[in-house]
């Protein structure tokens, strides 16, 4: 039933250049072990991407490779039409890891200006990227002595006000409550309505309600490129959490027989 996602592409342009990730037969190993294994996929420019699975199935590896730090063993990550990791895309793609990367001396306001003049940005947007996150009340505080949900949100503010065109968020939820959760939710969809494209993991399926379209991991392969309501469509399932389960068993299924 579930095809492989490279079995029916999204169509988002002409070629490689109209997306902003075109990456074909991608095989990674890490460790000795094949943590991707033969991706196939297109995202488009200005969407909301999930990236979902269970821990370990390769997303990091996945985000790893499009932002340039991953070493490939065959296939193509092209993105917003360069060869990933190239110098022109350093300033254009954003990347949001899972350990916040701030300055644990400096506050929070100086952290944000401090990307922000890197970048071209004025002290006015760093402090609109301050609030975007919801750290007004912290703007003084020094990095160090913030919580660990507050020090990724610094360290998404960083990124975010750099303004790239592609925004790699590895797990960006994670910590936080579910109010702010929202409000983050919310800052994205304004940010791709605005053309950014952002390409968001997690590994609760709970977040997927918020994507335009899905990539769906498990043990380095991709299981289906799809949207919301197509994954509860094909599935004749009502939560996205039991689709997705449904969708495994029925590839696990497949490969059985
Ligand atoms: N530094 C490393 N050396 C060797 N193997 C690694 C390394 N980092 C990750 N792996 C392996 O690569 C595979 C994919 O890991 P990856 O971190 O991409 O998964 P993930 O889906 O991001 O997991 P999580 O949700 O827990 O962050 C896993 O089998 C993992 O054990």
């Amino acid at each position: 039933m579930f095809g492989p996602a490279h079995q029916r592409p999204v169509e988002t342009g002409t070629g490689p250049a109209d997306a902003a990730l075109d990456i074909r037969d991608l095989v990674v190993r890490r460790g000795g072990k094949l943590a991707l294994r033969d991706l196939t996929l297109r995202v488009g420019r200005g969407t909301i991407t999930g990236l979902l699975g269970p821990s370990g199935c390769g997303k990091t590896t996945l985000m790893r490779a499009i932002v340039g730090t991953q070493v490939v063993e065959s296939g193509t990550v092209t993105v917003l039409g360069l060869p990933a990791g190239s110098r022109p895309l350093r300033s254009r793609v954003g990347y949001v890891t899972q350990s916040p990367t701030v300055y644990l001396d400096l506050s929070v306001r100086d952290n944000v200006r401090y990307f922000a003049s890197l970048y071209g940005r004025s002290a006015r947007e760093a402090t609109e990227t301050i609030g975007a996150v919801g750290l007004t009340e912290h703007t003084t505080r020094l990095a160090r002595d913030l919580s660990g949900g507050e020090l990724g949100r610094v360290s998404l503010a960083c990124a975010l006000v750099a303004e790239p065109e592609l925004l790699v968020l590895d797990e960006p939820t994670v910590g936080l409550d579910p109010v702010l959760r929202a409000e983050l939710w919310e800052r994205f969809a304004d940010l791709a309505a605005a053309g950014t494209t952002l390409l968001v993991s997690s590994h609760v399926m709970d977040e997927a309600e918020h994507c335009g379209e899905l990539l769906l991991m498990r043990d380095g392969l991709l299981l289906a490129q799809l949207t919301p309501a197509q994954l509860l469509e094909q599935t004749h399932e009502t939560s996205l959490e039991h689709a997705f389960l449904s969708l495994i068993r029925a590839r696990a299924a497949e490969v059985r027989s």
